[in-house]
């Protein structure tokens, strides 16, 4: 496995420096332990993927949020092209995943959602509501670039039959890691065009970096969401209380 950090631009590399154990909870959480060695149970995984689904499409509108705060052609070509690409393409390996178990697209969007999946995705259309483009792209940056971290770190452990191998691939794929180079040149952008070339310095910087931080300590509490539904077995609905 290698700690070595992925080239996705200079804001990715001081953010994450900024946020080092957030980080570390979010890149090596014991879900992600799982999909690379292949131990997570499967009924996590589902209802992981399921929930993710719906993040997606939270996700999604976040970006649609990103077409009406861009301030720059390219900011907003930018953002349309993710909408068209999540929305029409990126859901897919979620579809797909879940039609083997049974459940149907409509029924994906229909889904009940987590606590941890509202709390993250809402926080993410929330910075893009109260702020500018700067801290809607700073809360939807975490996203791309934690996975495409992971997906490299995971590469190397996928074996023929590894029972999260498509997962992994779509990570490590040159594809995604276009994505998220794409995304850090748009954040060095955005915040270039904003702030200058030492943003560090600006006194907006401590909000940017909590902004991202925010959106990391989320990320991992996602995936524990997605581990607690293995352990009770049956996802989360339980009777907690009865
Ligand atoms: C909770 C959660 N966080 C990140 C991703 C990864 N992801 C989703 S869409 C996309 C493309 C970015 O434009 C990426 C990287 C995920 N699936 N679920």
């Amino acid at each position: 496995m290698t700690n070595k950090t992925p080239d996705y631009g200079k804001t990715f590399a001081l953010m994450r420096e900024g946020c080092a154990p957030q980080w570390r909870e979010y890149i090596e959480h014991d879900f992600v332990k799982g999909l690379q060695d292949g131990t997570l149970p499967q009924a996590s995984f589902l209802h992981y993927m399921i929930q993710d689904y719906v993040y997606l499409v939270h996700y999604a509108r976040a970006w649609a949020l990103g077409v009406v705060k861009a301030e720059s052609p390219e900011e907003m070509k930018l953002c349309a092209a993710t909408v068209d690409s999540l929305i029409n393409h990126e859901f897919s390996l979620h579809i797909q995943t879940c039609a083997a178990q049974g459940i149907d697209e409509a029924s994906l969007f229909n889904a009940k959602e987590e606590l941890e999946t509202i709390a993250y995705t809402r926080y993410v259309l929330d910075s893009g509501l109260q702020g500018d483009f700067l801290d809607l792209i700073l809360a939807l940056a975490p996203c791309a670039f934690g996975y495409g971290e992971i997906g490299l770190r995971l590469k190397e452990s996928v074996y023929e039959g590894h029972p999260y191998e498509k997962w992994i691939n779509t990570y490590c794929g040159e594809s995604f890691q276009e994505v998220c180079v794409e995304v850090g040149r748009l954040v060095d952008l955005a915040i270039r065009s904003r702030i200058g070339d030492n943003p560090t310095q600006s006194p907006r910087w401590t909000k940017m970096q909590e902004r991202f931080s925010k959106a990391v300590e989320l990320e991992a509490e996602f995936w524990g969401m997605g581990l607690r539904a293995g352990s009770q077995g049956t996802g989360n609905k339980g009777a907690k209380h009865a």
